[in-house]
Formats: C-alpha cells, sequence, structure tokens
C-alpha cells in the first residue's frame, strides 16, 4: 500500500548524470528528482548502475558529467560535506563501529552537527558539555524512534541483524537529514524484520525527511514507494508510480531477461542448442569405443 503523501518542493535533483570508469559508462546521463514527502524508489537488475548513481548522489564519486543539487544548491563532492548539507546515508554492507555502543554509534553520527571544535571539546569547556548533552538527548529520542532505546548500552557487534540495520538508520538520522538515501536496506533479512523496516521508513517519511531506497526485494519497494525508477544498462528505462513500473513489460523484460532489441532470434538459438547436442552425442560415443 503507498501512502497519501503531500509532496513538495524538489530536495533532490540531478541532471544529467554519467559515470564513467574507463571505457565503461556505468550511469548515463541520469535525470532523477525526489520531492520532500517522498519515498522514492530506484530499482534495476545486478549491474544496473543503482549503487554508482547512489555514490555520485552522496559525494563518493565525482559524476563525469552531471550535476546534483540539494534543494536548489549544487552538492559539493565530499561525502562529509553532503551529509553536513542535509543528505545522509546507509550502506549495502553494514558499516557500525561494531565494539562502541548503541549510544555511542548515534553519538558519532551527531558530529556533522555539533558545532564545538577540538579545544572545546579537550578541555571540555561549558559550551561543550551543554552540546554533549543536547546530542545525546537527541541520540536518545532517536533510539526510542528507532525501537533501540532499551539496547542503548550494548556492544553494536551484538545486536541481532535486523537491530544492526535499524541502527545504521539511527545514525544517519542523527546527522538531521532532509533526504535519507539507503542501499538495499533489507537485504539479508527475514519477512518480519522486513515488515519493520517498512514502518521505520514510512515513520521517518512521516517526520518530515525523503527517503530514497535502492532495493531488490519488489513487494517491498512497490508497497513502499511512492514513486520508482528503474535503471537498465546505466541509463534510467522507466519513471512513474509502483502501478505503473511493476506493469511495464521493459522493467519485466530486464528483470525476467527476456530477449532484447539485437538479441539472438529463437531459431539461432534453436541451431545453436541443436549443434550442442549433436556434438555430446558424437563425444559420448567416442567415449563408448
Ligand atoms: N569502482 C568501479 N570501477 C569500475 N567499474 C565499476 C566500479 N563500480 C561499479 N562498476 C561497474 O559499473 C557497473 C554498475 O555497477 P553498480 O554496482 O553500480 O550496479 P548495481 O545496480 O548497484 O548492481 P547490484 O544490484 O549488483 O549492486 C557494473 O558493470 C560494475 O562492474
Amino acid at each position: 500500500m503507498t501512502t497519501d503523501t503531500t509532496t513538495g518542493a524538489p530536495v533532490l535533483e540531478a541532471t544529467g548524470v554519467t559515470m564513467r570508469f574507463g571505457g565503461l559508462t556505468a550511469v548515463r546521463n541520469v535525470d532523477f528528482t525526489v520531492n520532500s514527502g517522498e519515498i522514492v524508489g530506484l530499482i534495476g537488475p545486478n549491474g544496473a548502475g543503482k549503487t554508482t548513481f547512489f555514490n555520485c548522489l552522496t559525494g563518493l564519486y565525482v559524476p563525469t558529467e552531471g550535476t546534483v543539487r540539494y534543494k536548489g544548491t549544487v552538492l559539493p563532492s565530499k561525502p562529509h560535506l553532503v551529509t553536513k548539507a542535509g543528505m545522509a546515508r546507509t550502506f549495502q554492507n553494514i558499516r557500525l563501529f561494531a565494539n562502541m555502543t548503541v549510544l555511542e554509534n548515534v553519538l558519532v553520527g551527531r558530529h556533522t552537527r555539533t558545532k564545538e571544535g577540538l579545544w572545546s571539546a579537550l578541555l571540555r569547556g561549558p559550551g561543550f558539555k551543554k552540546a554533549e548533552a543536547a546530542s545525546h538527548e537527541r541520540a536518545m529520542e532517536l533510539l526510542e524512534f528507532t525501537g533501540l532505546a532499551e539496547k542503548a548500552d550494548h556492544l553494536a557487534r551484538n545486536l541481532p541483524y535486523g537491530e544492526q540495520r535499524k541502527l545504521e538508520i539511527a545514525r544517519a538520522l542523527a546527522s538531521e537529514p532532509g533526504l535519507l538515501l539507503l542501499d538495499e536496506p533489507t537485504a539479508g533479512m527475514n519477512p518480519q524484520e522486513t515488515r519493520a523496516t517498512e514502518e521505520l521508513i514510512f515513520a521517518v517519511r512521516d517526520q518530515g525527511i525523503a527517503v530514497l531506497v535502492i532495493e531488490h526485494d519488489m513487494r517491498f519497494i512497490f508497497n513502499l514507494c511512492d514513486r520508482v525508477a528503474c535503471l537498465v544498462q546505466g541509463e534510467k528505462l522507466v519513471e512513474g508510480t509502483s502501478d505503473v513500473v511493476q506493469s511495464d513489460e521493459r522493467v519485466i523484460a530486464a528483470y525476467l531477461g527476456t530477449p532484447f532489441e539485437g538479441a539472438p532470434e529463437d531459431s539461432a538459438l534453436a541451431d545453436v542448442e541443436a549443434a550442442e547436442a549433436a556434438q555430446s552425442t558424437t563425444s559420448t560415443e567416442g567415449d563408448t569405443k
């Protein structure tokens, strides 16, 4: 079910984004927008360029061509500056500080929002103590929000998998983003954990944070998203509501591997299969001699 939302001004605007690695064009001339109040999905078969595109948005890669704007301003090409500007992300593989507590992990996520400098931190002056208390309070709020408050003192590595992924979201939220980018948030989850993640993402959106999510679980994506874009071989093939995208024949073909333009005809494939069958008969006969 797609929840009704009031969508507003663009939060993220990517224009003509292209990313080349040597001779390989991983992302080709992609225009893409996320508006406030929206949950937008990015899908595509393996190797379609989703993560590369994400990395272009979040400053990990400098796109070969194109621009990325957050709330109208071109983003700097440094991940920590992108986070500071208001875009936070999680990664395909969990990247928590395993030997730190749950609370400490969220506090680390707040560093882009605290103004206290090195000397203030070292001298632990009144400004630092006040900022530290405010950060602690906000981190605990986020742990309440994500359902992890009771585990604030546990080491991150001791959390079950689903809760580690929630903690990643809590840590990303600690930078007070206007846009949250989630890279395969339900990978490896059981159905209950996936359902809980869906609820959490709806709740994030209801807090006024736009969400962009890459995911392979189609049921999850089509339930969750107001809008979905499908990348294939680096290009945006289709974009629209969940209903439009899931019934688009080009999307179905891209996922099911239905023959594409330029693929060998059925008759050509039949010839190859016949030749292979003849070859295997010959070699079997050879073996029996
Ligand atoms: N750093 C890199 N250097 C060279 N080629 C890369 C690099 N990163 C990605 N690629 C290539 O770019 C293409 C797109 O990869 P990408 O990981 O973005 O796809 P994806 O849609 O995220 O795939 P998956 O769903 O499997 O994670 C692939 O052909 C990949 O091999």
